[in-house]
């Protein structure tokens, strides 16, 4: 939700020489709409099923840096794929620079935190509850840092 998976992960293959992919466009292009779409027709269980099943056609060791969806390590086994798959980051963000984010992308388009009161007090209480998966990441780094310094700190770990 707004860590910067896309920004980063996009910088990150193209230094890399890697294909970047992002879980959440597969799955808006394999069920050809929008993501608060099929939550809003299917509900939740539909999309963690289909979220899990396209997870699970990426190829392990095939030279992409995969975006997950904010939620993805948290349902099924799909952390325990994920390790499989090569390299895991969490990016870390404190839940009120997450709010700002997504206040200033102005977008109501997370299902999860449509009609939050508040926004801030929402997302911690989604951090603290998925940090057990989350934590299983291979690496975790401050999300803060501007993107520069984050490639910098993970190309060594890589
Ligand atoms: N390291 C960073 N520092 C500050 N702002 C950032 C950083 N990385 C990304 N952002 C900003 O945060 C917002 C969300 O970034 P991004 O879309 O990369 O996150 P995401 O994790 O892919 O989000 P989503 O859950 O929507 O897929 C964007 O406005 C982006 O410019
Ligand atoms: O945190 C979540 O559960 C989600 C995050 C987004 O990336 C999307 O995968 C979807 O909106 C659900
Ligand atoms: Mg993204």
């Amino acid at each position: 939700m707004s860590s910067g998976k896309t920004t980063l992960g996009k910088k990150l293959a193209r230094s890399l020489g890697y294909r970047f992919k992002d879980l959440d466009k597969l799955i808006e292009q394999d069920q050809n709409t929008d993501i608060p779409s099929i939550f809003a027709e299917k509900g939740e269980a539909y999309f963690r099923d289909v979220e899990s099943r396209l997870l699970k056609s990426i190829p392990v060791n095939g030279s992409i840096v995969l975006a997950s969806g904010g939620g993805t390590p948290c349902f099924f086994d799909n952390m325990e794929f994920i390790k499989k798959l090569g390299i895991s980051i969490f990016l870390d963000v404190p839940a009120h620079s997450l709010a700002k984010r997504i206040e200033n992308h102005g977008k109501d388009d997370r299902p999860i935190l449509s009609g939050a009161q508040s926004l801030a007090e929402t997302l911690q209480n989604k951090i603290d509850e998925r940090r057990p998966y989350y934590a299983q990441a291979d690496f975790s780094l401050h999300g803060e840092l501007d993107v520069t310094h984050l490639l910098e700190k993970l190309k060594p770990l890589l």
